[in-house]
């Protein structure tokens, strides 16, 4: 798949190149992602597959193309992963989620002096006082489970929407992971989310959109990146809280605008009520280190409205080749 925003090409040179088995749909282990080192980064080299010389012939000291996205600012790798840098240029805060993952995201701004907007990091979607989820029953696997089987398996369709690299196979429009309430252990492969972002990811200011994301290492497509958590609000509720209240939410609401590279996925585990699924950010294609994360926020243009019923127009700076130059 290519990159839709718009991207220069740049030369590296490769230094080193790393294989991962991969699982296709059926279960067979038999492709392989290779990922070419260069510099202090890591490119994916499915894309070359096509092209001459092929992604499985290049070689330690051949040059490659990588796509850089215009404007996004500068950033070498090798500074960021280097001991020798003790302090990264532009980082103005060292974690914002005050230790409540498993590692720190930093707030990097090359632009100006401004620190992102003060907000409560939480980790768990927070319910409205009215609702209690009500676990489901879970399935009755000992040990694996498996397509034919698991009866959470039997609610996606007959199938377990992860490959065994905790990768989703395929767009769905409600993915139902083992729940807590299952017999099969913490280690199966049909609890991916569930257990937490497992990508080094930084958020950092950009001078048309404001703090975006994006991650430190190449993430491949499939991947689960992170969850979209906040407090869930009902309507008046939210419109009372406007301008009044902290904002409480993880780092899913820094993502901007653009129709990919993140799919947005309703994943359901720790209850079965649709109305109240995870958000879950799945990585749409492989993306290199330091590509904005972004997905579509999906508005349809003159929808949007102020409160005295004036349609609200936004300008739309994501730099999409098919972006229609409006957000709303
Ligand atoms: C969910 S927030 C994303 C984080 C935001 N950039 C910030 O600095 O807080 C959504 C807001 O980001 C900005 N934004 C997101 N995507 C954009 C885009 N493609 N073009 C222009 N502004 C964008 C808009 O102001 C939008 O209302």
């Amino acid at each position: 798949m290519q990159p839709t925003q718009r991207t220069e090409e740049e030369r590296k040179r490769i230094n080193g190149k790393r294989s991962f088995g991969t699982e296709d749909k059926s279960g067979a282990s038999n492709v392989r992602l290779t990922e070419a080192i260069c510099g202090g980064g890591c490119y994916p080299l499915d894309e070359l597959r096509n092209e001459s010389p092929l992604g499985d012939e290049v070689g330690v000291g051949d040059e490659i193309s990588t796509e850089k996205t215009i404007g996004q600012p500068e950033l070498a790798l090798r500074e960021v992963k280097s001991k020798k840098f003790q302090k990264r240029e532009g980082i103005c805060v060292d974690d914002i989620n005050g230790g409540k993952e498993a590692f720190p995201i930093c707030a990097v701004n090359t632009i100006d002096d401004e620190k992102p907007p003060s907000f409560t990091y939480i980790t768990k979607i927070m319910y409205p006082d009215w609702y209690h989820p009500v676990p489901p029953k879970g399935c009755d696997c000992v040990g694996r489970c498996s397509d034919r089987r698991c009866s959470c398996a039997f609610k996606n369709d007959g199938e377990i929407p992860y490959n065994h690299n905790g990768a989703i196979v395929e767009a769905k429009p409600l993915v139902y992971e083992c729940a807590p309430s299952c017999r099969c252990p913490p280690s199966c492969y049909n609890r991916v989310t569930q257990n937490g972002m497992k990508i080094d990811l930084e958020i950092f200011k950009i001078e048309s959109r404001g703090w975006g994301v994006r991650s430190l290492s190449s993430i491949s497509s499939g991947s689960f990146i992170c969850e979209y958590i906040g407090e869930l609000l009902e309507d008046t509720e939210a419109e009372k809280r406007t301008g009044n209240d902290e904002c409480l939410f993880d780092i899913g609401p820094n993502y901007n605008d653009c129709t990919k590279p993140s799919l947005g996925e309703n994943v359901l585990y720790n209850q079965e009520d649709k109305r109240m699924p995870h958000i879950i950010l799945f990585a749409a294609e492989n993306i290199p280190p330091l590509q904005e994360l972004t997905y579509h926020y999906n508005y349809a243009v003159d929808t949007v409205h102020d409160s005295d019923g004036n349609i609200k127009i936004k300008s739309c700076y994501c730099g999409s080749s098919e972006c229609t130059g409006r957000l709303y």
